[in-house]
């Protein structure tokens, strides 16, 4: 990697990132600009693609730690959970691509039922987007919410109260998988259904020590996934919206290729997300301009490692600032404020994690997991939305008069709620 240090490393004394406001990843940005990409004490803040590789490339072994100052993080480091062998449950047996395909019926049924009810309350009224969304979620996250409640309010101080409650919450979800009514048998396997599967055998028959899923380790992965896919997939279509809502040029563009591809007789089903390419940049721009963790999540070095001749202790907390490399003008050219989705066009730059402009799903061994669900449900909800209906803002606004304040959060929402009206525009 060509880097030079003095390019590289700078150092600041931030030492309570809580000074730095509500939006912390624009004031981290506007720090580099002047202390450089790396900056440190006690936190690393890192904001370039070079040093992003850097850190979860090629020192990624070091940096694979979390700090455990959540109450998630507490909680699963409480309950022994193992992220090494909870990840490759989730890579290996959880979130392949058959299993992901294997969902797709249920996806589809859900998005249905979601353009059935936009049609109907057309007449009725404007629609907040972001409600809507929740609706659609819910089938996926109806049996989480109450643990959504509880992490939420998971004070360290409360902790032992809390995680009663959460214990009991997970049992009832465990036991109503296990107790399933007759008759319901035959029906579609979920996340829950797999877990229990693979309870109490060996992951590796061949190795005396190998792990086994118990019950608590299944609650462990169980809260892990939720702290990973709540909201992340619902905060990305409101992004996408409402940029989509600021530019009908761009809508425009989506629709013609829907048209192409899926013709105007039809909804769009999964198969058809391969041949939406225009689609793809859209989805790629507008997680470059709103990446729903903008600082990732944070990272831990394990050991003390020597830098470019600077030292980084053991324990640092390394934070990612993804929302500042989607904007560095010496990546993205001087229209890095711009959402232009042609930007993609003759580019190979993907989401995967290997190409460090563009990295809201993170990289390397703390990567998301959950990237293929994640794309194919954000991308299939967005395509199944703007072929389906015109999409209008409220009366007497301009595209440029929409709000578009962030709230920084579990994930980076929309701080206003985002209205439109849509009118169906299928044949059928
Ligand atoms: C648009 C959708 C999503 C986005 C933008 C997203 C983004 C992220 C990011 C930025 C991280 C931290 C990566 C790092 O620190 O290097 C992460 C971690 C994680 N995500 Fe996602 N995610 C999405 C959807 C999902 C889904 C659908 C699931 C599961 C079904 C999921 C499960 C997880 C888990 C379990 C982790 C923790 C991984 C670890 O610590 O080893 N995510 N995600």
């Amino acid at each position: 990697m060509n880097v030079n240090s003095h390019q590289v490393l700078g150092l600041t004394n931030y030492r309570n990132l809580h000074m730095l406001g509500d939006l912390p990843h624009r004031a981290l940005q506007s720090l580099a600009e002047t202390y450089g990409p790396i900056m440190s004490c006690p936190t690393i803040v890192v904001s370039s693609p070079q040093a992003a590789e850097l850190f979860l490339k090629t020192h990624d072994t070091i940096f694979a730690s979390r700090p455990k100052f959540q109450f998630a993080s507490t909680w699963l480091m409480v309950n022994g959970f193992d992220w090494r062998n909870a990840r490759k449950i989730c890579t290996l047996q959880l979130l392949t691509a058959s299993k992901i395909e294997s969902f797709a019926p249920m996806r589809k049924e859900e998005v249905g039922l979601m353009v059935q009810s936009l049609k109907s309350s057309i007449s009725i009224r404007l629609l907040e987007i972001g409600e809507t969304l929740t609706k659609l979620f819910h089938f996926q996250t109806k049996i989480f919410s109450s643990i959504i409640y509880v992490l939420r309010n998971g004070l360290a101080r409360r902790m032992k109260k809390v995680s009663r409650a959460l214990d009991i919450v997970l049992e009832n979800i465990i036991k109503e998988h296990e107790n399933i009514p007759s008759g319901q048998q035959d029906r579609q396997m979920d996340f829950i259904d797999m877990l229990l599967s693979l309870m109490n055998q060996p992951m590796n028959p061949n190795d005396e020590h190998a792990y086994i899923l118990d019950r608590t380790k299944i609650k462990a992965i169980i809260i892990d996934m939720i702290s990973g896919a709540y909201d992340t997939s619902a905060a990305t279509i409101e992004w996408t919206f409402s940029e989509l809502l600021r530019h009908p040029r761009v809508v425009k563009q989506v629709q013609v290729e829907l048209e192409g591809v899926v013709g105007m007789n039809r909804m769009v089903e999964e198969t058809d997300l391969a041949n939406l390419t225009y689609l793809d940049m859209v989805v790629k721009e507008s997680l470059r301009l709103h990446p729903i963790g903008p600082l990732l999540a944070p990272h831990e070095s394990m050991e003390g490692i020597e830098l470019n001749g600077y030292y980084v202790p053991k324990k640092s907390r390394i934070i990612i600032n993804v929302w500042a490399i989607g904007r560095d003008p010496y990546v993205w050219s001087n229209n890095v404020e711009e959402f232009y989705p042609e930007r993609f066009i003759n580019s190979n730059i993907d989401l995967k994690g290997r190409d460090f402009q563009l990295i809201p799903f993170g990289s390397g061994r703390r990567g998301c997991p959950g990237i293929h669900l994640g794309l194919t449900t954000i991308k299939y909800v967005i395509a199944q939305l703007l072929h389906c209906f015109h999409w209008a803002l409220p009366s007497g606004m301009l595209p440029n008069d929409l709000d578009m304040t962030k709230k920084f959060g579990l994930s980076m929402r929309r701080a206003k709620h985002l209205y439109a009206m849509p009118t169906y525009r299928l044949l059928n």
